[in-house]
């Protein structure tokens, strides 16, 4: 396993990958995107900050990637969209750099607040203006805190024991939350409106790009003051230059840029009362060691197949979750695979129903390892649970699930219905004692069959001496029959055989079956 290192990420987190048996960490910084994919070409991982660019042509080229690990929280220098339809995972550390970020956010206010960078280099000039630099107390003042999550909530309560007033704004900001935190949940406009210090901590999205801009500015107490240690073109670079300079904005800070290097041409260099870092947010000694640790376990778990959990293109699944849920999952994916093979044809809709006792659980991801089993037949290792909701809707395959609260016979089940080439097929499966999993219905026949290695599946008609035959031809051939299901629905109608055989059945034969009288359908399938 190769795992490439794009930015500069602690030791302590790389560390961890290279003590893996098989795995070689190679850490190549500054790379252009020519040089990036030429080194991605044989990685299985590739790990990044917020400096290298992960572009589609990265992407490609990254024929083995299995996942893009960002030690850190923003991932708008990732194309998740096409990693997600490339199957590679995208996974970040959420929670590693929160206090850093939390914390450089109030030294910029302190600073905007007291102008220490504005003093400090007047003194070092020789100057000794004190009249110049009287700032203001942060003691009462309102502070209007955009983005109520992870960074935004500790920069709250932080303002709170420095007895501001604190205004939050939040789609997902609860009243009771903000009760909690002793703050007042406002709408965007009255946060701009009544705020002397102004923070933004959302991500960079269509709605937040230029979320700050000449119409928010418009809106604000003159004499403001505006931090942003999130992301940049959350707040609109040239209209907060124009803010600056006409007194509207009595002081900024900014950590990020609309585009990063900042160009050294760029005009918030002599901006007025402007402070600038070069996105130092999460750049302390304890935030670098969390998220290298952090994401060197998340994709050494997924290297190794194990549960991880901080996918950006994947559903959450606790790891709690998956001990209940593993070996449903894992049903699903047979069950899907078990429909690609037996029913091959033009796939136009898949209806996942869950019943019984599993509607109690979160089975949002369980379509997923589906569409992983039933596509698996025409995309081979190419399908994966991020790209199997991608690949389903290119080929114009509508998904839906169901829950089913009544059971039929069994505690609990999966049943996938599909419609392949017009006709409509069902396959129900369970698991026997919580973990053995069961293949019980095909198309209203009742069978019982473990899906697992190789399968011959016929549709015949009920006639003496179909099984025999069968039977016969698979014996000259050299494979010998482990077990064997058939079903019917009245006698001398139409039925079904499952037979699991100890390996695979040569072309010819599955072919020469296909042949004997009374047969309509063969079909070899392969489980895993
Ligand atoms: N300067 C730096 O070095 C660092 C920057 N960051 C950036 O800080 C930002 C926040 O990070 P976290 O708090 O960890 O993320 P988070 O996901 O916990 O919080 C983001 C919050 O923004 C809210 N939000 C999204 N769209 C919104 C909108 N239109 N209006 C209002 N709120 C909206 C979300 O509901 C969420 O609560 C991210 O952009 C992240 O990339 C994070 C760490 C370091
Ligand atoms: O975590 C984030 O979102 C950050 O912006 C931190 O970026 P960095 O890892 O310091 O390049």
């Amino acid at each position: 396993m190769k795992v490439l290192v794009a930015d500069d990420i602690s030791l302590l987190g790389l560390q961890k990958l290279d003590n893996l048996a098989d795995t070689e960490v190679v850490v190549r910084l500054g790379m252009t995107e020519a040089e990036l994919m030429e080194e991605v070409k044989d990685a299985d991982a590739l790990l990044v900050r917020s400096q290298t660019k992960v572009t589609p042509a990265v992407l490609d080229a990254g024929r083995k990637l299995h996942v893009v690990g960002r030690a850190g929280v923003g991932v708008d220098n990732i194309d998740v969209g096409h990693a997600t339809k490339r199957g590679v995972i995208v996974i970040n550390a959420p929670d590693g750099n929160t206090i850093a970020a939390a914390e450089h956010t109030f030294a910029m206010m302190m600073s905007i607040a007291r102008y220490i960078p504005l003093a400090h280099q007047s003194v070092t000039a020789g100057e000794w203006k004190r009249k110049d630099f009287v700032g203001v107390e942060l003691l009462g003042k309102t502070l209007g805190v955009i983005g109520m999550g992870r960074i935004g909530t500790e920069v709250a309560t932080r303002a709170r024991a420095f007895k501001m007033k604190v205004f939050g704004y939040d789609p997902f900001l609860t009243e009771e939350r903000a009760g909690e935190l002793g703050i007042v949940k406002t709408d965007l406009e009255r946060a701009l409106r009544e705020a002397d210090f102004i923070t933004v901590h959302t991500p960079l999205t269509k709605d937040t790009r230029h979320l700050i801009g000449t119409e928010a500015f418009e809106l604000m107490k003159t004499g403001v003051r505006i931090v942003n240690c999130a992301r940049g073109g959350i707040i609109d670079e040239a209209a907060l230059c124009v803010a600056l300079e006409n007194g509207k904005v009595a002081g900024a800070a900014l950590d990020v840029f609309e585009s990063e290097p900042l160009p050294a041409n760029s005009p918030l260099r002599n901006a007025k009362n402007l402070i600038l870092t070069p996105h130092l947010g999460a750049s302390t000694l304890e935030a670098q060691e969390q998220v290298a640790i952090s994401v060197a376990e998340e994709v050494a778990n997924i290297l190794a197949g194990k549960p991880f959990k901080n996918a950006v293109n994947l559903p959450a699944l606790s790891a709690e979750q998956l001990t209940v849920l593993g070996p449903v999952l894992e049903l699903g994916e047979q069950v899907g695979a078990f429909m690609g093979q037996a029913f091959s044809g033009d796939l136009s809709d898949v209806q996942v129903t869950v019943g019984g006792e599993w509607t109690k659980q979160d089975t949002g991801f369980l379509s997923r390892t589906v569409l992983k089993g039933l596509l698996a037949q025409r995309y081979a290792d190419e399908v994966n649970y991020v790209n199997a909701p991608t690949l389903a809707s290119q080929i114009g395959l509508a998904v839906s699930d169901v829950q089913q609260s009544r059971s039929r016979v069994y505690t609990s089940f999966l049943s996938v219905s599909a419609s392949v080439s017009g006709a409509r097929h069902t396959v129900v499966g369970t698991l026997y004692n919580g973990s053995n999993p069961r293949i019980v219905e095909i198309d209203n026949y009742r069978i019982d069959a473990e899906p697992h290695g190789t399968m011959i599946f016929t549709y015949h008609s009920d006639q003496p001496g179909m099984i025999g035959k069968i039977g016969t031809m698979l014996g000259e051939a050299g494979v010998n029959i482990a077990s064997m299901q058939v079903g019917r629905m009245e006698t001398g109608g139409e039925a079904i055989m499952l037979l699991c055989v100890d390996r695979m059945v040569p072309d010819d034969v599955v072919d020469a079956i296909g042949e004997v009288p009374g047969v309509r359908r063969v079909r070899s399938l392969q489980l895993s």
